[in-house]
Protein backbone atom coordinates (compact mmCIF):
# COMPACT_ATOMS: atom_id res chain seq x y z
CA UNK A 1 0.00 0.00 0.00
CA UNK A 2 1.28 3.33 -0.87
CA UNK A 3 1.20 5.85 1.75
CA UNK A 4 1.41 9.45 1.54
CA UNK A 5 3.11 11.75 4.53
CA UNK A 6 2.84 15.05 6.20
CA UNK A 7 6.03 16.19 3.59
CA UNK A 8 4.12 15.02 0.78
CA UNK A 9 1.00 16.61 1.22
CA UNK A 10 2.25 19.96 2.34
CA UNK A 11 4.11 19.83 -1.22
CA UNK A 12 0.99 18.84 -2.79
CA UNK A 13 -0.32 21.94 -1.44
CA UNK A 14 2.18 23.98 -2.29
CA UNK A 15 1.59 22.31 -5.96
CA UNK A 16 -1.78 23.74 -6.03
CA UNK A 17 -0.57 27.01 -4.85
CA UNK A 18 1.73 27.12 -7.50
CA UNK A 19 0.15 26.08 -10.30
CA UNK A 20 -0.68 28.70 -13.16
CA UNK A 21 -2.86 29.51 -15.81
CA UNK A 22 0.89 30.85 -18.12
CA UNK A 23 0.43 33.10 -21.07
CA UNK A 24 3.88 34.41 -21.22
CA UNK A 25 6.14 31.53 -22.25
CA UNK A 26 10.02 31.54 -22.84
CA UNK A 27 11.08 30.09 -26.37
CA UNK A 28 13.28 27.06 -25.43
CA UNK A 29 11.69 23.79 -26.40
CA UNK A 30 9.77 20.91 -24.24
CA UNK A 31 11.67 17.94 -23.99
CA UNK A 32 10.28 15.82 -27.10
CA UNK A 33 8.54 13.22 -25.15
CA UNK A 34 6.94 15.78 -22.31
CA UNK A 35 3.59 15.86 -23.99
CA UNK A 36 3.06 12.31 -24.70
CA UNK A 37 4.06 12.21 -20.58
CA UNK A 38 1.28 14.68 -19.87
CA UNK A 39 -0.89 13.04 -22.05
CA UNK A 40 -0.40 9.36 -20.32
CA UNK A 41 -0.70 11.25 -16.66
CA UNK A 42 -4.33 12.58 -17.81
CA UNK A 43 -5.42 9.29 -18.80
CA UNK A 44 -5.16 8.31 -15.30
CA UNK A 45 -8.21 10.47 -14.78
CA UNK A 46 -11.21 10.12 -13.12
CA UNK A 47 -14.16 9.61 -16.20
CA UNK A 48 -17.71 8.72 -15.79
CA UNK A 49 -18.43 4.70 -16.60
CA UNK A 50 -14.47 4.65 -16.93
CA UNK A 51 -15.35 6.03 -20.49
CA UNK A 52 -12.14 7.79 -20.98
CA UNK A 53 -13.96 10.26 -23.31
CA UNK A 54 -10.64 12.51 -23.73
CA UNK A 55 -9.24 12.62 -27.02
CA UNK A 56 -6.63 14.94 -27.98
CA UNK A 57 -4.82 16.60 -30.85
CA UNK A 58 -1.25 17.95 -31.17
CA UNK A 59 -0.94 20.69 -32.88
CA UNK A 60 2.30 21.18 -34.78
CA UNK A 61 1.40 22.35 -38.51
CA UNK A 62 2.02 25.87 -38.66
CA UNK A 63 -0.48 26.76 -40.70
CA UNK A 64 -2.80 25.09 -38.61
CA UNK A 65 -1.43 27.00 -35.52
CA UNK A 66 -1.69 30.29 -37.22
CA UNK A 67 -5.40 29.62 -38.29
CA UNK A 68 -6.05 29.17 -34.71
CA UNK A 69 -4.42 32.12 -33.51
CA UNK A 70 -6.30 34.29 -36.36
CA UNK A 71 -9.45 33.02 -34.40
CA UNK A 72 -8.36 33.33 -31.08
CA UNK A 73 -7.52 37.29 -32.28
CA UNK A 74 -10.91 37.41 -34.05
CA UNK A 75 -12.80 36.22 -30.85
CA UNK A 76 -11.14 37.95 -28.68
CA UNK A 77 -12.04 41.03 -30.31
CA UNK A 78 -15.74 40.47 -30.29
CA UNK A 79 -14.95 39.52 -26.79
CA UNK A 80 -13.53 43.04 -26.10
CA UNK A 81 -16.57 44.96 -27.74
CA UNK A 82 -18.68 42.90 -24.74
CA UNK A 83 -17.08 45.43 -22.17
CA UNK A 84 -17.56 49.21 -22.30
CA UNK A 85 -15.62 52.33 -20.23
CA UNK A 86 -13.26 51.05 -17.57
CA UNK A 87 -13.68 47.57 -17.94
CA UNK A 88 -13.01 47.69 -21.78
CA UNK A 89 -10.14 49.12 -21.31
CA UNK A 90 -9.15 47.01 -18.68
CA UNK A 91 -9.74 43.78 -20.64
CA UNK A 92 -7.63 45.58 -23.82
CA UNK A 93 -4.86 45.22 -21.32
CA UNK A 94 -4.65 41.76 -20.48
CA UNK A 95 -2.88 38.98 -22.20
CA UNK A 96 -5.10 36.06 -22.77
CA UNK A 97 -3.36 33.64 -24.15
CA UNK A 98 0.19 32.54 -25.58
CA UNK A 99 -0.31 31.11 -28.02
CA UNK A 100 1.76 33.24 -30.09
CA UNK A 101 5.11 32.10 -28.02
CA UNK A 102 4.36 28.31 -26.55
CA UNK A 103 5.95 25.47 -27.84
CA UNK A 104 3.27 23.35 -27.34
CA UNK A 105 -0.23 23.30 -28.72
CA UNK A 106 -2.61 20.54 -27.83
CA UNK A 107 -6.13 20.55 -28.40
CA UNK A 108 -8.78 18.76 -26.13
CA UNK A 109 -11.92 17.43 -27.30
CA UNK A 110 -14.51 14.49 -25.64
CA UNK A 111 -15.78 12.02 -28.03
CA UNK A 112 -19.34 12.27 -27.46
CA UNK A 113 -19.92 9.24 -29.63
CA UNK A 114 -17.45 6.54 -27.67
CA UNK A 115 -19.50 3.30 -26.41
CA UNK A 116 -16.75 2.97 -23.87
CA UNK A 117 -17.94 2.68 -20.59
CA UNK A 118 -21.20 1.25 -22.23
CA UNK A 119 -22.88 4.42 -21.31
CA UNK A 120 -22.90 3.64 -17.11
CA UNK A 121 -23.26 7.32 -15.29
CA UNK A 122 -24.31 8.83 -18.63
CA UNK A 123 -28.15 8.78 -19.04
CA UNK A 124 -29.32 11.24 -16.62
CA UNK A 125 -26.44 13.30 -17.10
CA UNK A 126 -24.90 13.23 -21.06
CA UNK A 127 -22.61 15.84 -19.52
CA UNK A 128 -20.72 13.96 -17.22
CA UNK A 129 -18.49 13.21 -20.62
CA UNK A 130 -17.40 16.60 -20.78
CA UNK A 131 -17.04 16.74 -17.21
CA UNK A 132 -14.53 13.55 -17.33
CA UNK A 133 -12.07 15.28 -20.09
CA UNK A 134 -11.81 18.62 -17.52
CA UNK A 135 -10.69 16.21 -14.87
CA UNK A 136 -8.12 14.71 -17.47
CA UNK A 137 -6.89 18.49 -18.14
CA UNK A 138 -6.84 19.60 -14.60
CA UNK A 139 -4.89 16.20 -13.90
CA UNK A 140 -2.32 17.35 -16.79
CA UNK A 141 -2.18 20.67 -15.85
CA UNK A 142 -0.82 19.70 -12.19
CA UNK A 143 1.31 17.17 -13.58
CA UNK A 144 2.86 20.37 -15.64
CA UNK A 145 3.60 22.26 -12.96
CA UNK A 146 4.95 19.54 -10.65
CA UNK A 147 7.71 19.19 -13.35
CA UNK A 148 8.38 22.85 -14.04
CA UNK A 149 6.01 22.92 -17.38
CA UNK A 150 3.14 25.77 -17.22
CA UNK A 151 0.24 25.63 -19.03
CA UNK A 152 -2.54 28.19 -20.28
CA UNK A 153 -5.99 27.42 -21.50
CA UNK A 154 -7.71 29.25 -24.62
CA UNK A 155 -11.44 29.31 -24.41
CA UNK A 156 -11.65 32.48 -26.33
CA UNK A 157 -12.17 30.73 -29.56
CA UNK A 158 -14.87 29.70 -31.73
CA UNK A 159 -15.32 25.85 -31.24
CA UNK A 160 -17.02 25.54 -35.11
CA UNK A 161 -13.10 27.13 -36.39
CA UNK A 162 -11.07 25.23 -34.13
CA UNK A 163 -13.18 21.87 -35.88
CA UNK A 164 -12.73 22.60 -38.51
CA UNK A 165 -8.85 23.89 -38.64
CA UNK A 166 -7.87 20.44 -37.10
CA UNK A 167 -10.04 18.51 -39.30
CA UNK A 168 -10.93 15.48 -36.03
CA UNK A 169 -13.59 13.44 -36.10
CA UNK A 170 -17.59 15.05 -36.07
CA UNK A 171 -18.21 13.55 -32.49
CA UNK A 172 -15.25 14.76 -30.83
CA UNK A 173 -16.83 18.00 -28.82
CA UNK A 174 -14.03 20.87 -28.53
CA UNK A 175 -13.25 21.23 -24.79
CA UNK A 176 -10.22 23.47 -24.61
CA UNK A 177 -7.19 24.50 -26.40
CA UNK A 178 -3.64 24.59 -24.27
CA UNK A 179 -1.02 26.15 -24.68
CA UNK A 180 2.25 24.38 -23.22
CA UNK A 181 5.52 25.57 -22.45
CA UNK A 182 8.04 26.77 -19.85
CA UNK A 183 6.68 29.87 -18.07
CA UNK A 184 8.63 33.20 -18.05
CA UNK A 185 7.75 33.36 -14.77
CA UNK A 186 6.45 32.07 -11.39
CA UNK A 187 3.59 33.35 -9.05
CA UNK A 188 1.32 32.29 -6.40
CA UNK A 189 -1.06 34.63 -7.33
CA UNK A 190 -3.38 34.02 -10.80
CA UNK A 191 -2.43 36.74 -13.32
CA UNK A 192 -5.56 38.07 -13.80
CA UNK A 193 -5.29 39.00 -10.20
CA UNK A 194 -2.55 40.82 -10.31
CA UNK A 195 -3.94 43.17 -13.44
CA UNK A 196 -6.61 43.57 -10.43
CA UNK A 197 -9.43 42.27 -13.37
CA UNK A 198 -10.79 39.46 -10.72
CA UNK A 199 -9.28 38.31 -7.61
CA UNK A 200 -9.19 34.56 -5.51
CA UNK A 201 -11.90 34.49 -2.92
CA UNK A 202 -12.25 31.61 -0.06
CA UNK A 203 -13.81 28.80 0.03
CA UNK A 204 -16.46 30.09 2.78
CA UNK A 205 -17.79 32.53 -0.16
CA UNK A 206 -19.04 29.28 -1.97
CA UNK A 207 -20.69 27.23 0.38
CA UNK A 208 -23.55 26.85 1.89
CA UNK A 209 -24.50 24.28 5.07
CA UNK A 210 -27.11 22.21 4.92
C1 LIG B 1 -12.49 26.55 -18.53
C2 LIG B 1 -11.39 27.58 -18.48
C3 LIG B 1 -11.23 28.46 -19.55
C4 LIG B 1 -10.22 29.42 -19.49
C5 LIG B 1 -9.41 29.50 -18.35
C6 LIG B 1 -9.57 28.60 -17.29
C7 LIG B 1 -10.55 27.65 -17.35
C8 LIG B 1 -10.70 26.69 -16.21
N1 LIG B 1 -8.43 30.47 -18.30
C9 LIG B 1 -7.56 30.57 -17.12
C10 LIG B 1 -8.19 31.39 -16.02
O1 LIG B 1 -8.21 32.74 -16.34
C11 LIG B 1 -7.38 31.15 -14.74
O2 LIG B 1 -7.46 29.79 -14.40
C12 LIG B 1 -7.86 32.00 -13.58
O3 LIG B 1 -7.65 33.34 -13.85
C13 LIG B 1 -7.15 31.62 -12.28
O4 LIG B 1 -5.76 31.72 -12.46
P1 LIG B 1 -4.78 30.50 -12.17
O5 LIG B 1 -5.23 29.36 -13.07
O6 LIG B 1 -4.95 30.14 -10.73
O7 LIG B 1 -3.42 30.99 -12.51
C14 LIG B 1 -8.19 31.29 -19.39
N2 LIG B 1 -7.19 32.22 -19.36
C15 LIG B 1 -6.94 33.00 -20.43
O8 LIG B 1 -6.03 33.84 -20.38
N3 LIG B 1 -7.65 32.85 -21.59
C16 LIG B 1 -8.67 31.98 -21.69
O9 LIG B 1 -9.28 31.89 -22.75
C17 LIG B 1 -8.98 31.18 -20.55
N4 LIG B 1 -10.00 30.27 -20.56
Amino acid sequence: MVEFDDTFRQHLRELFVWRRDVRRFRSDPLPTDAIDRLIETACLSPSVGLSQPWRFATVDDAARRRAVIDDFKACNADALNCYSGDRAARYATLKLSGLEQAPGHLAVFADKASDIGHGLGRATMPETTEYSVVAAIIAMWLAARAEGIGLGWVSILNPDRIHAILDVPQSWKFIAYLCIGYPEAECDRPELEQAKWEHRRGADEFTLKR
